[in-house]
C-alpha cells in the first residue's frame, strides 16, 4: 500500500522538509530519515520513481545552472568538440551521437559529462569558452552529493539495513575516481521536423543502472516511465527531484526496489517542439569494489539481456560495468 497522500500523475510525492539539505548534519533526526525512507521504498517498490519536495536545493542554483549550460550549448560545434573525450566518457557529447534505444534512430539530444575525476582534474571543464562553468557545476555536485548521502541514510534505515552494511558504507568514495558517479547536464534543442528522422526519440527508453539517480527537469515535458506494459507522462512538478531507482539499488534490495524503463519523447504539440528541454542527472553509483549481483533480466528488448546469463552471480560494480553494461547500452 502506497502511504504517500500526493502524486504527480502515477509518481508519489515525498516531502523530505525535516531531512533536506536546509536541515544541518546534526539537527536532522534519525526518525525523520527513517519515515521519510519508508514512503520513498513505498513509490520505489511501486512506481520506481518518486518526487522529493523541500529537498533543500536551492532555486536560485539551477536557475545558475540552467544560465551557463544555455551560454556552453549555444557555442559553435566545433569549440564544444575540443571538451569531447576520446579516451573516456567525461565531457561533451554532441546531436545524434549517442543512442539508448538500437531500434530507434539516435538520440536528439547534446549533454556535458561530469564525473568523479573533476575534483582533481577541474582542467577537464570548459571555463575559457564558458567563464563561470567550473565553479557552478563542481558546487552543484558537490551538493548532489551531499542529498544523495541523506537519501542513501534515509533507504538504509528503512530497509533495516546494519550500519555496517548501509548504503553509504558502499558509497564512501563519492566525488573520488573509484566511483563512477556522474552529473550529466542534459540539453534538448528545439526540435526540427524537417531534420528529424520518422521515430526519433530526444532520449531512448533505458534503465539507469546505479543506485539512484537525481533528476532536476525544467517544465516542459516528454518523461514518460514504463509502467504495467505501458509508457506513462511523468508531468513536471515544480521544484522537485525526480528520484529513480537504478538496476544497482534493485539488486541490493533483493528485487523490492524497482528500476524502471524511462525515456524523453518528443512533444507532439509544435509549440512545445519549438522550446528547449534542460534536464541535470545526478547518478549515484556504488563504488568501484563493491560486489554486487547483476540485475535479474527485467525483459528488456532495448538491450542483449541474454548475456547476462554467462555473468557470475557476484562480481564488483566495476566489473558489471565493464564486463555487461558496456557491451549492451550506451554509456549513461
Ligand atoms: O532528461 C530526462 O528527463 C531524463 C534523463 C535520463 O533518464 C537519464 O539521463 O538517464
Ligand atoms: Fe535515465
Amino acid at each position: 500500500m502506497l502511504k504517500s497522500k500526493q502524486f504527480a500523475g502515477i509518481i508519489p510525492v515525498v516531502d523530505y522538509k525535516l531531512c533536506g539539505l536546509d536541515v544541518s548534519d546534526q539537527q536532522v533526526k534519525r526518525e525523520d530519515l527513517y519515515n521519510a525512507g519508508k514512503e520513498l521504498i513505498d513509490a520505489f517498490s511501486a512506481v520506481g520513481f518518486v518526487y522529493l519536495t523541500n529537498n533543500g536545493v536551492d532555486s536560485s542554483l539551477l536557475q545558475e545552472i540552467r544560465d551557463v549550460t544555455d551560454r556552453f550549448f549555444n557555442l559553435e560545434v566545433a569549440l564544444k568538440e575540443r571538451y569531447t573525450s576520446k579516451k573516456s566518457i567525461f565531457g561533451y557529447i554532441g546531436l545524434n551521437k549517442e543512442n539508448l534505444e538500437k531500434a530507434k534512430p539516435d538520440d536528439f539530444k547534446e549533454a556535458f559529462r561530469i564525473d568523479g575525476t573533476v575534483f582533481k582534474h577541474p582542467e577537464k571543464l570548459p571555463e575559457d569558452i564558458c567563464p563561470g562553468f567550473r565553479n557552478l557545476s563542481l558546487k552543484f555536485m558537490t551538493i548532489c552529493s551531499r542529498l544523495t548521502e541523506r537519501i542513501l541514510d534515509s533507504i538504509s534505515m528503512a530497509m533495516d539495513f546494519k550500519e555496517e552494511d548501509s548504503l553509504n558504507k558502499c558509497h564512501n568514495l563519492l566525488q573520488t575516481e573509484i566511483n563512477s558517479s556522474l552529473l550529466r547536464l542534459n540539453y534538448y534543442a528545439p526540435v526540427d521536423q524537417n531534420i528529424l528522422k520518422p521515430g526519433s526519440v530526444r532520449l531512448g527508453a533505458h534503465r539507469d543502472l546505479g543506485t539512484v539517480t537525481l533528476l532536476f527537469q525544467d517544465n516542459v515535458g516528454g518523461l514518460q516511465v514504463e509502467h504495467n506494459g505501458k509508457y506513462v507522462d511523468v508531468p513536471p512538478l515544480q521544484n522537485a527531484i525526480l528520484l529513480n531507482a537504478g538496476d544497482a539499488l534493485h539488486s541490493i534490495s533483493g528485487g523490492l526496489i524497482m528500476s524502471k524503463k524511462h525515456r524523453v519523447v518528443v512533444p507532439q504539440e509544435e509549440v512545445k517542439q519549438r522550446l528547449t528541454r534542460h534536464s541535470y542527472a545526478f547518478f549515484a553509483d556504488p563504488d568501484d569494489d563493491v560486489m554486487i549481483n547483476p540485475p535479474s533480466i527485467q525483459n528488456d528488448e532495448t538491450t542483449n539481456e541474454a548475456s547476462l546469463k554467462d555473468l557470475p552471480n557476484s562480481m564488483t560494480f566495476k566489473q558489471l560495468c565493464t564486463n555487461w553494461y558496456s557491451k549492451t547500452r550506451a554509456p549513461k
